[in-house]
Parts: structure tokens; sequence; C-alpha cells
């Protein structure tokens, strides 16, 4: 039976390190700044709705401020652009994240241009990572910003002594979000994405991989990341291996990841469980980039 790796714990852990980070920030400016996070909702996504719910309780707990600006389906892009640029320009936000995905076509809204929203957000207050320039300075192994869940799972990994160093890591999925910059960030030489997880061999697999259950077999780490409830099965891990998943996915009223936990967990060494393990991460390293932009602006 394999470790359950207690991502809810370390989530604990690292919110209570933002909070110190927090009061050094004071210390250093010399002035009572409070780092404030907006957090702009369109719409009614129920992953959406949960994921504000915690980061708004997570933020106000590390002495941060969090606004939420709830908008209709029915919002136009001008409209959206117009809040995003009031927010890029108000001193008194640190932090602007736009949640994803927008509102599709339909329900009385003509849908958005997602890339057009992303851009519009100020590098400096890109807490997410999404923009152009952040996910530029990724790649080239200088990052300003690290984009949350890989973040977190970067954490997870090195605060779990899990190395993956000189280990073969297959990411299923290759979303901006996590596919790409988790097998990016694994992938460098060095700690620059974050402590010394670094150096994995890494394979990217996705829908059309062919053989798909043979190349996540061959994986000492495997990341899901696709979506799909429960699609890795116990018979596609490879005993020993450290298994994360980052699904999030509501089945009737119940939460449950992109791997079917119980056959996994009787084969892997370690494993997330949904939920309580990448999650509550992703949050975590969401306050952490909103104190990180605060100091940036501020020096
Ligand atoms: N711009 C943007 N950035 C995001 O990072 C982003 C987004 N949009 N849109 C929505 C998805 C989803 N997401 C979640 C993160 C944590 C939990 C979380 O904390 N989950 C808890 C459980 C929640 C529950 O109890 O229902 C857990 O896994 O233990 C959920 C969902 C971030 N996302």
């Amino acid at each position: 039976m394999a470790e359950i790796l207690d991502g809810k714990r370390i989530a604990a852990e690292i919110r209570s390190e933002v909070a110190k980070d927090v009061e050094k920030l004071k210390q250093d400016l010399g002035r009572d700044v409070v780092p404030c996070l907006a957090a702009v909702l369109v719409g009614e996504d129920p992953a959406s709705q949960v994921y504000v719910r915690n980061k708004q309780r997570a933020c106000e707990k590390a002495g941060i401020e969090g606004r939420t600006h709830r908008l209709p389906a029915d919002t136009s892009q001008a409209q959206l652009l117009e809040l995003v640029d009031q927010l890029n320009k108000d001193d008194t936000v640190n932090g602007i994240l736009v949640q994803l995905p927008l509102p599709a076509a339909g329900n009385g809204g003509a849908g958005f241009d997602e890339r057009a929203v992303l851009d519009a957000v100020d590098p400096l207050k890109d807490v997410d990572a999404f923009s152009p320039v952040n996910v530029g300075l990724l790649m080239q192994g200088r990052p300003r910003f690290l984009p949350c869940t890989p973040h977190g799972i970067v954490q997870l990994l090195h605060r779990c002594n899990i190395s993956v160093a000189g280990k073969h890591v297959v990411v299923v999925g290759r979303s901006d979000i996590v596919g790409k910059p988790m097998a990016m960030m694994l992938a460098q030489r060095d700690g620059s994405c974050g402590r010394e997880v670094a150096n994995a061999t890494v394979t990217i697999a996705h829908s059309r991989t062919a053989n798909l259950a043979e190349v996540c077999q061959s994986a000492d780490c495997l990341i899901a990341a696709v979506g799909v409830p429960e699609m890795i099965k116990g018979n596609m891990v490879k005993p020993g291996a450290v298994v994360i998943d980052v699904g999030i996915n509501r089945v009737g009223d119940k939460l449950v990841g992109d791997v079917a936990f119980a056959e996994a967990a009787e084969v892997a060494s370690a494993i997330t469980p949904v939920p309580g393990g990448v999650g509550p991460l992703t949050i975590a390293m969401l306050l952490h980039n909103t104190v990180l932009a605060t100091r940036l602006q501020n020096t």
C-alpha cells in the first residue's frame, strides 16, 4: 500500500511560511503593506466556485487581502478587458487572477477570447504565470512567477524527499496551465524552478499517444493532468512509482482525480489523494506568488 502524500498538510506548512513572508515584507519595506489578490470570476463554473471560495479563506489566514470580482456569464469581452485594465492600473492590487475557463458562447454570452484576456494582465501582477512574458522567462530557466500547480507539485516532491533526478517522469496532459510547464520545470538543470527538484527525463504523453499504458508503465513518477476522471488505471502504474494526481473532477457529488486511486495505491510507492493532494498546494503557491508580486512592485 502506497504512502499517501498529504498535500493538505504541506499546503498548510507553506501557507504559514507565506504569512511569515508577509511580515518580513512589511519589515523590509518599513510600512504596513497588505498584499492584495484580485480574482475575476465570470459565470458559474462549479470547479471555479470551489477554487474561489478556498482561495479567499486562505488569503485571509495568510494576511493577504482577497478581492473577488464576480461578473455574469453574458459579460462582453470589452467589459472584461476594461476590468483587467482597471486592475492593472490599481496600485492597491498586487496580483490578478482571471479564473479559467471563461464561459463558452451561449447562455446569452458571446464567448471570450481567453488568450487576449490573459495577454492583457500586467506581467508583474500575473500570479498565475499565464502571460507570455512569464511563460517565456520560465522556458529560459529564469522564472519570475512559477505557475501555481506545477510549483505546488515541485514543493510536494521536495518536502516529501522525493527526487526525480535521472528518473523517468511521464506527464500525461499538455495544457499550458499544468502539463507543459510541469515538464519543463522537472527537466531543468538546476533548482531555478523551485528547490532542487530537477534533472528528470521527461515524457509528455497525451490523448494521441500510442500505447499510453506502456508509456505510463515506464514512469518512475507519473503525473496525471488530463481532466478525465479515473483514466489512469492501476495496471498503468509501475510497481513502486510515485503517482501525482492533478485531476479535480466532479462526478455526481464526489470529487475524483484523473487516477483510479484505490487500484493505483496498491501498486505505487506514494500517491496524492483527491481531494487533499495537489489542489490545496495550488492555492498555497498562489499566495506565495501574491507576496512575491507585492515585493517586486515595491522594490
Ligand atoms: N486562472 C486560474 N488559475 C487556476 O489555478 C485555476 C483556474 N483559473 N480555474 C479553476 C482551476 C481549478 N483550480 C483548483 C485549485 C484548487 C482546488 C482545491 O483546493 N481543491 C481541494 C478540494 C475542494 C473541495 O473540497 O471541493 C482539494 O483538492 O483538496 C480546486 C480547484 C484552480 N484552477
